[in-house]
């Protein structure tokens, strides 16, 4: 969650280090040493890629192309300005770190597949550039006399503490990342990137953040390998094994999960590099068919890793509360009148919006006034869930307006729609799986408020509100459909909107459900909130609603009263037909 790691984490990492650091005092042998050392470089590279792909969701195969960008920058600081690597690593951290940026910043735009090819065409590309540039082999001048100065030490151990103090600070930035916004904000962009858009989250930010950090992690890391083999070569650094070993670490280890990426580099590497030294003279390559076989088991066996395949089998939860129960309804309050001169809080005008030959909306106006209960109706394809799109973002009209409490929200993105004050829920409800009831609700509170402890304590209260209290710590895949249905709500009130968009709250409840729904909707109305609902039960929505708003291919055809929107003749006749009409309005 949000809150910092227990301390035993950090005692672990603590540990661990320490361990290591006895290791590589207690190893002669001087491959065994540069072994020590490559373990941490993987890792690095393993937690760099995790940090980017492992939350965010966003495939690269191209991590290679920060990595070497890293190696040749702090090799040519060196070779032609006698910059020490101590300065020339965090200079690769940083180039990292501004390529990440440009590159996600081109590639973005791409989605799926479409993004982990165009990530594979970075290295390539720079691999062949650097082959024109001359750049085919440069070795570091030696500088024994200036050992420590210029990290060119006798003694490979020094290698390999460097490499462990490399790993630490990854190890550190990577559970500071877990344990943040910043993690919790790309898991819920990896699992459903729309419904946390929606949600208040600016997707496009966190991923130009996580690819930067990710990229200044690779960078280090390839500087620093660059002074572990004294030479780079375009090859070595942008091949495609580069990028490969990153990410079959991680996914060996365990996506998304900080042990993940050191788990699959302490098994992996030491496996690959000890089958070279004494089969790689008769098998050359013996390395890449390891990582091949390891990624093909992974994927058959524990398709999400070892760390959660350890985790689910011996840490799983211990279940999860009741479920809620449902309030009874209390007695219906006396209908609350809006008044006709109340404030407008959503103004819609002249919406219209096409896709390819569908008339979706068609010069929709329509007004929402502050605290009441809108419900738009119409026959299936009428237009509504396009409307709820549009005016929350996440598709662009043809034409027309949106003003919220008079300020226009044109032309903006579904996040600062959220963060202007409207809050949705969809017809199937947006889960984000493998997070807990309270992460799912607490995504929608950071919109609200800078400060993560604030966050936590309104999405608290959201839940309460709810009904959901009890259930903070549940796992959000163990929620029933009505759970389910409650914790978007949770979700969209956490933000503090001032309208909420709600489509179809009631589809799958059953009767007991929908009526207990209502009254937590009617009670939120009393204290103050604004509502615009899509629903098909009419007999529900003629006891909540206000008014009605009905859509018929995409046109307004009624607005006004429940009792006199379902006797209107243009309602029944798209409803049923013409000839229901005369007994209809009976
Ligand atoms: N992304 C899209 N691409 C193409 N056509 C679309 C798209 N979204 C909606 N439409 C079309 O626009 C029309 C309106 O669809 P919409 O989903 O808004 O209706 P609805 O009233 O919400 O229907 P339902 O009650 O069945 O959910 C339909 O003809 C639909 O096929």
């Amino acid at each position: 969650m949000l809150s910092a790691h227990p301390r035993r984490v950090y005692l672990a990492v603590a540990l661990l280090a320490a361990l290591y650091v006895a290791a590589i005092f207690l190893t002669t042998n001087s491959y065994y040493q540069l072994m020590l050392a490559l373990v941490p470089v993987w890792a690095v590279m393993g937690l760099s890629w995790n940090v980017f792909s492992g939350y965010s969701g966003l495939v690269s195969f191209g991590h290679a192309a920060f990595f070497g960008l890293g190696a040749y920058t702090t090799t040519l600081l060196f070779a032609k300005l006698d910059v020490t690597p101590w300065l020339g690593i965090p200079a690769a951290a940083l180039v990292g770190s501004l390529a990440g940026l440009l590159i996600g910043a081109i590639t973005f735009r791409l989605r799926g597949h479409y993004f982990a090819l165009a990530m594979l065409a970075y290295p390539l590309a720079m691999l062949y550039v650097f082959e024109w540039a001359g750049l085919q082999e440069v070795s570091f001048p030696m500088k024994r006399e200036d050992a420590a100065l210029f990290m060119q030490f006798h003694d490979q151990r020094w290698n390999a503490l460097i490499a462990l103090g490399l790993l630490v600070i990854a190890l550190l930035v990577s559970l500071k990342v877990e344990r943040s916004r910043f993690g919790l904000s790309l898991l819920a962009i990896k699992q459903n990137e729309i419904a946390a858009e929606v949600a208040g989250i600016d997707s496009y930010r966190w991923k130009l953040k996580a690819i930067a950090v990710s990229g200044a992690l690779a960078g280090a890391a390839g500087g620093f390998y660059a002074v572990v083999l004294l030479v780079v070569t375009p090859f070595t650094v942008f091949g495609l094994a580069t990028s490969a070993q990153a990410l079959i670490v991680t996914m060996f280890g365990g996506v998304g999960t900080v042990w993940g990426p050191i788990v699959g580099a302490a098994i992996l590497v030491p496996v690959a590099e000890i089958l070279h030294a004494e089969l790689g003279g008769k098998y050359p390559g013996i390395q890449g068919v390891v990582f091949g076989l390891a990624i093909i088991l992974v994927m058959m066996k524990m398709p999400q890793g070892i760390v959660w395949a350890v985790r689910d089998r011996f840490f799983a939860g211990a279940g999860r509360p009741a479920a809620v129960g449902v309030a009874p309804p209390p007695a219906r309050a006396p209908a609350f009148l809006v008044a006709e001169d109340a404030e407008v809080l959503l103004a819609v005008t002249g919406l219209s919006r096409r896709f390819g030959g569908v008339k979706a909306l068609t010069d929709v106006t329509l007004q929402v006034r502050r605290q009441e209960i809108l419900g738009i109706i119409g026959p299936n394809g009428a237009g509504k869930t396009t409307l709820f799109n549009v005016l929350n973002g996440l598709v662009a009209p043809d034409a027309g307006s949106i003003r919220l409490a008079g300020r226009p929200l044109d032309g903006l993105p579904a996040n600062r729609i959220c963060a202007r004050g409207v809050g949705r829920t969809f017809q199937v409800a947006r889960v984000f799986a493998r997070m807990s009831l309270i992460e799912n609700v607490v995504v929608g509170a950071f919109v609200g408020t800078g400060r993560d402890a604030a966050a936590i304590k309104g999405a608290q209260a959201a839940l309460t509100r709810v009904g959901l209290g009890g259930l903070a710590a549940a796992p959000a895949d163990t929620l029933t459909n009505y759970e389910l249905r409650l914790m978007e709500l949770a979700r969209a009130l956490a933000g503090g909107p001032d309208l909420l968009l709600l489509d179809e709250p009631f589809a799958g409840l059953d009767a007991a459900e929908v009526r207990s729904f209502m009254a937590l909707l009617r009670t939120l109305r009393d204290e103050g909130m604004t509502i615009a609902i899509i629903e098909h039960t009419m007999q529900a929505m003629v006891q909540l609603v206000d008014r009605f708003v009905v859509l018929d291919h995409g046109c307004v055809i009624a607005d006004g009263p429940p009792r006199e929107v379902v006797r209107d003749r243009a309602v029944i006749t798209a409803y049923l037909g013409d000839k229901w009409v005369p007994d209809a309005v009976a």
